[in-house]
């Protein structure tokens, strides 16, 4: 038997689609693996009546087949599902980890990457790696088709989750499929300046490079209350707001001392357009860990 604790995520980070993403310090996914002859799942936790034990449905399930490692897998969700938070590559970066220790097959984390998302795909039919590399390698992560990067950084996060779900599938339908150049040089700019600033832990610099007119605005439209939300966590103090991953989670960075202010105005900025939400005040954190 193996245990593993895997992080939530943000992918995109505005200006970094399909590219950046951070690890969250929490929620976490607790994720148990036992050695058996076939492939079976039990969910519990956050959320769990919307996640299928079905192997064919769960994120889970393509890790085992690709790690010739058929087991019992238990995940207790710290992680709602559904929610811009990498719920589903927490599950998968937890069993990659837990079934290549439980089976001795020796790939390093980096190597594990690429496999993990293919259990991404199950779920929102693109194996998109920006959620299961920082669940599997900790920190702020770059990832693209050549490989993954990744650097330790220390970032003060607030993460606010209104209760309507969305997801993943249906979100990437409304992103753009083209771009202008003058769209293009935007979008290197800030994202160039987002990498600096995660490279210097600098709030500031984060939040400036996070701005993004392409995909942002899109997704922003199906999330009711998202620009109250935005111009509230900004008066609180946040130096860059945005979508987190598909949403409708909603990330903000800040400076350390604000994180308390910038929750709760996020929080009811959502009350006031009806919408329940939670927040989470959070740090960039380490990636999945047998424990
Ligand atoms: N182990 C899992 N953990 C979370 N969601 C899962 C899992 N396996 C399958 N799913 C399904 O994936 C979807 C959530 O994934 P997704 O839409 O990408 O959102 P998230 O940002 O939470 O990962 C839900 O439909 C859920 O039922
Ligand atoms: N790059 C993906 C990230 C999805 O993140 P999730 O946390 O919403 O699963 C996308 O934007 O579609």
């Amino acid at each position: 038997m193996r245990t593993v604790r895997a992080p939530a995520t943000s992918a995109n980070l505005g200006s970094g689609y399909d590219t950046f993403g951070v690890a969250l310090s929490h929620p976490t996914d607790i994720v148990r693996v036992e050695r058996a002859d076939h492939t079976t799942i039990e969910v519990t936790g956050a959320g769990a009546q919307f996640i299928p034990e079905d192997p064919d449905r769960n994120t889970v399930d393509a890790l085992a087949d690709a790690l010739d490692g058929p087991a019992h897998i238990e995940i207790d969700k710290g992680v709602r599902p559904a929610s811009g938070l990498g719920s589903s590559a927490a599950s998968a970066a937890g069993a990659a980890l837990a079934l290549n220790d439980l089976y001795d097959r020796g790939y390093s984390r980096e190597e594990l990457v690429p496999i993990a998302a293919e259990g991404e795909a199950v779920v929102s039919g693109a194996a998109h790696a920006d959620n299961v590399a920082p669940a599997l390698l900790g920190g702020f992560t770059i990832a693209t088709e050549n490989g993954v990067r990744s650097i330790e950084t220390n970032v003060p996060l607030v993460a606010c989750l209104p209760e309507e779900p969305i997801s993943t599938r249906e979100a990437r339908e409304v992103v753009p499929t083209h771009l202008t150049i003058e769209e293009l040089v935007t979008t290197v700019g800030n994202a160039a300046t987002l990498s600096v600033g995660m490279c210097r832990s600098d709030p500031e610099l984060v939040g400036a490079g996070m701005a993004d007119e392409v995909v942002t605005p899109n997704r922003a439209a199906l999330i009711t209350g998202y620009e109250d939300a935005v111009e509230a966590a900004r008066e609180a103090g946040a130096h860059g707001v945005t979508v987190s991953g598909s949403g409708p989670g909603v990330l903000a960075v800040c400076p350390a001392g604000r994180r308390r202010a910038v929750a709760a105005a996020m929080v009811e900025a959502f009350a006031d357009n009806g919408e329940d939400a939670r927040a989470y005040r959070t740090w960039t954190g380490n990636g999945a860990e047998l424990v």
